[in-house]
């Protein structure tokens, strides 16, 4: 324990840029601090993947059972006022899960918000000052909001997850993760949907000929999609809502979802005090997540890189440095391939190398028609593809898919990609058979 301070290492923010690794932390013997302002557990749990993906398991299914209708009889749909209160049942229990987590190996939780005094103290809610040897940023992402007149009236994801009812004409301005996720539930769900492009883009970093096919399939859906919209305000029309755009076009909707991407959420904590730099992308680090401020640290989220915003990069920075606080290395941090997808029915999943990094180096790559073989066919899955990626020396170093499980068939083969096994150690592993790891695997 630091006699100087009250904590060798005090996070702010309690997301999975932070519990992942002050669990252990604190429970490895260091005096661990975890300031948070709202819910224990940050997005993750409480309002993005679990609330999400427990939403949109009902999609899932019915669309599978829409497949293998006249196999399955009678007509399902999902009742969405149902759906929400099962997803709240399932992450209600979340907060307090992982506040046990954090409290029994040992660390302080303190409620309230940060703001930095000098490079070793803290005031929580401009009242109780806390000190600490070293300081870990973790402080996540906000909705950016459109600046434009009306803005109020739009509503961000976090209002999504949280509608009781679900409105008839739903508007999603931007085209990126949540616009395309929340689009697919809310038109499986009944809602007549919108989505306002900035561009001609949807998903501009997944492989735009499987993007391709998941909008065809949400337009034949009934989802509208509005190129280049270039929306101007929002306005109160009665009981709807008007939205201008374009050349002084207008749409009249029930509700408006502002999914315009994530801002680092950084106003108020005092970086300029201390001297800590950033910008719009977020905190700027080193190598060893380290800021321009010897002793502050910044993880997750709210980290200035390339990385995709995801869990499991939070994840894997949050642990890095809990073995750099507990001495178990020094070494700067080396990210492995970190996976993502887009939770749309199908999804798209990607790992490693991209498709058009490959075409750039001339790598070899397979397209496996998976519509076409026997297992996609189990549950009539029209819409299932990859594209797998060979070096020169045959190791499989990029996957994509787009299917219904595409994040398994990804996760499956993350191995192969992480460790650039050879031909001789992939045949060396065998999986269950049959199952989309097996199908995806015996390609490696
Ligand atoms: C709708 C949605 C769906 C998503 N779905 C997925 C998915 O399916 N898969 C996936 O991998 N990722 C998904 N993500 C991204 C994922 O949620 C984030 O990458 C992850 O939560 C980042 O964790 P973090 O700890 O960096 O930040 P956060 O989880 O945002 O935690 C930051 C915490 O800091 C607190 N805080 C901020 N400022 C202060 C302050 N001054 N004082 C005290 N506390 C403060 C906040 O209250 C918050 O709890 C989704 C995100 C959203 C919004
Ligand atoms: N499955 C997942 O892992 C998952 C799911 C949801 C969210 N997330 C995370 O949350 C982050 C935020 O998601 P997001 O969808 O808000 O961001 P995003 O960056 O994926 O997409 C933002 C979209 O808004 C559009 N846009 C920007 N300005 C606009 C304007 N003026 N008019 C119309 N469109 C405009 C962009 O072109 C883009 O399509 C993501 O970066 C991701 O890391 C991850």
């Amino acid at each position: 324990m630091s006699e100087k301070f009250d904590y060798e290492v005090l996070y702010i923010g309690a997301g999975h840029a932070t519990f992942d690794g002050a669990a252990p932390l604190a429970e490895s013997g260091v005096s661990v601090g975890v300031i948070e302002s709202g819910l224990v557990g940050g997005t993750c749990p409480n309002r993005g993947c679990n609330a999400k993906i427990a939403l949109d398991e009902p999609v899932k299914v019915t669309r599978e059972a829409q497949r293998l209708n006249g196999i399955l009889k009678g007509d399902i749909s999902i009742d969405w006022t149902k759906n929400i209160e099962h997803k709240q049942e399932i992450i209600d229990v979340l907060p307090q899960g992982l506040t046990d987590r954090l409290e029994n190996a040992g660390a302080t939780i303190i409620k309230g918000f940060a703001q930095f005094q000098d490079e070793h103290t803290v005031i929580v809610d401009d009242q109780k000052k806390v000190t600490a040897e070293k300081i870990v940023i973790a402080t996540g992402l906000r909705p950016h909001r459109l600046d434009i007149p009306g803005t109020d009236l739009a509503h961000d994801s976090e209002d999504f997850l949280n509608l009781k009812k679900l409105p008839k004409k739903l508007t999603i301005i931007g085209s990126g993760y949540i616009g395309m996720e929340f689009a697919t539930m809310a038109n499986e769900s009944g809602a007549d949907v919108t989505v306002m492009l900035h561009t001609d883009k949807v998903l501009r970093k997944f492989y735009q000929p499987y993007v391709q096919k998941v909008v065809d399939d949400l337009k034949k859906r009934g989802v509208t999609f509005i190129e280049n919209s270039n929306v101007q305000a929002f306005a109160k029309k009665n009981d709807a809502y008007q939205i201008t755009y374009g050349d002084n076009q207008t749409l009249t909707t029930d509700w408006i979802l502002d999914a315009t991407g994530r801002i680092p959420n950084l106003d108020n904590l005092g970086l300029e005090k201390i001297g800590v730099k950033y910008d719009k992308t977020g905190v700027f680090v080193n190598d060893h997540l380290q800021t321009n401020v010897e002793n502050i640290y910044a993880a997750g989220d709210v980290v200035s890189n390339d990385l995709p915003k995801v869990t499991p990069a939070a994840y894997f920075e949050s642990k890095y440095l809990m073995e750099l606080f507990s001495g178990q290395t020094q070494d700067a941090i080396e990210y492995p391939v970190i996976p993502s997808v887009v939770f749309t029915s199908p999804r798209i999943a990607k790992a490693g190398m991209s498709v058009e990094e490959a075409k750039d180096k001339g790598y070899k790559i397979s397209t496996n028609d998976l519509a076409n073989y026997w297992y996609y066919q189990v549950d009539k899955e029209p819409i299932a593809e990859s594209k797998q990626i060979h070096d020169n020396e045959g190791h499989l170093v990029g996957v994509t898919e787009v299917s219904d499980q595409a994040e398994n068939a990804v996760n499956a083969l993350l191995p192969a990609i992480q460790f650039k096994f050879d031909r001789k150690q992939v045949n060396q592993l065998i999986g269950i058979f049959p199952s989309i790891g097996y199908a995806a695997w015996h390609r490696a």
